[in-house]
């Protein structure tokens, strides 16, 4: 039977949302369903802000940063009420499923909504900081890694001419994963990781050993260290003015920032936006319901989304080891 389909996208932008809008309508599409798009997020459930989508309105939209539909972080949708508005909205449209294209907090979002709204809900994975439990990778966590890596590689230059320490902060909220990947590509000499982080003391005396140490073997040469947000008490520049006390050398802060969401996404992003986009539509009018379509080991699979938040997702370990046996405790 045809359906309808409604589709937004929430939270932190990126790279690879569109490729997944395109993915959803172009599968629907072809099973002669109708596909609405909500407009900024949550807001424009309550707000009944929609447009309906076509194959003409997402040409050429694979490549393409950001989200047609616009994000917004949208504080009102925790309430009872706002959940109410929304269910009614969608039962106005007729819409008989939901996919919400996010992060963790859309899903807890999506999940409230069930409380109240009867129709079927499908999350999936769009983040930079890949910090959802149950899938390999979030939408938009490959081309992060590739931004950062690129800005790093620049520092990097400038680093080495004047032979300074040099700090980079990264994205990624309160999980490490854009911090650690970012750090092994760029081949960093050093990683702070809320996952590792043990305290200011601890820290700072192992970045001292290890830099005199570097220094003792290859002299006054450049230190980039890779920070993740969020985790220095006082932040970036607190953490610059220690290290240069500590280390009675320059030292120069660079907060990558925004950046890390913006720009075409790479390929692995792409496809795999394509691939959960598309099997979100073939889950309409199954009994599936409130879970996320996410990916492990190539192929999509699906996850309550209770469970997307319930516990952090840990780093890999074969990533640690490496980072530690090449950068943290290479002169250990
Ligand atoms: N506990 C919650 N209940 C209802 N809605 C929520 C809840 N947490 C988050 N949301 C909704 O999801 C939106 C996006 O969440 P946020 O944490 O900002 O981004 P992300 O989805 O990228 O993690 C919020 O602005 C809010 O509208
Ligand atoms: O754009 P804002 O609202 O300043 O949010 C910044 C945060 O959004 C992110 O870029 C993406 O996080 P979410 O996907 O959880 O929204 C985080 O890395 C960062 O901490």
């Amino acid at each position: 039977m045809p359906k309808t389909i409604a589709v937004l996208t929430s939270g932190g932008d990126a790279p690879g949302m569109n490729a997944c809008i395109r993915a959803i309508v172009l599968a629907c599409e072809r099973e002669n369903y109708t596909v609405y798009g909500y407009l900024h997020g949550y807001n424009g459930l309550l707000n009944q802000e929609y447009t309906q989508l076509h194959a003409e309105r997402v040409h050429n939209l694979n490549q393409l940063g950001g989200t047609i539909l616009h994000s917004a972080r949208c504080r009102e949708f925790k309430t009872q009420d706002a959940a109410e508005r929304a269910a009614a909205n969608l039962d106005a449209l007729e819409v008989d499923m939901l996919i919400v294209i996010g992060g963790d907090g859309s899903f807890r979002g999506a999940m409230h909504l069930s409380n109240y709204w009867d129709g079927q809900i499908i999350g999936i994975p769009g983040t930079i900081d890949n910090d959802i439990n149950g899938t390999d990778a979030t939408i938009g966590y490959y081309t992060a890694i590739e931004t950062a890596v690129d800005s790093i590689d620049k520092v990097r230059d400038t680093a080495d001419a004047f032979e300074r320490i040099f700090l980079v902060e990264v994205m990624g909220r309160h999980a490490g994963f854009l911090g650690l990947s970012a750090a092994l590509a760029s081949a960093s000499d050093f990683v702070l990781l809320p996952e590792l982080f043990e305290s200011e003391a601890a820290t700072l005396k192992q970045i001292g050993e290890q830099l005199s140490e570097r220094r003792e073997q290859r002299g006054n040469i450049s230190y980039i260290i890779v920070l993740a947000e969020n985790l220095w008490p006082g932040g970036i520049n607190k953490l610059a003015e220690k290290l240069q006390s500590l280390t009675q050398s320059e030292v120069r802060p660079v907060i990558l920032g925004h950046v890390q969401r913006g720009g075409a996404p790479v390929s692995q992003d792409r496809i795999m936006a394509m691939k959960l986009g598309a099997h979100a539509v073939s889950l309409a009018g199954s009994q599936t319901n409130c879970v996320m379509v996410g990916e492990r080991y190539g192929k999509p699979c699906e996850v309550p989304l209770p469970v997307t938040w319930s516990e952090p997702k840990p780093l890999s370990d074969s990533d640690v080891n490496t980072m530690k046996q090449l950068m943290n405790n290479r002169y250990a």
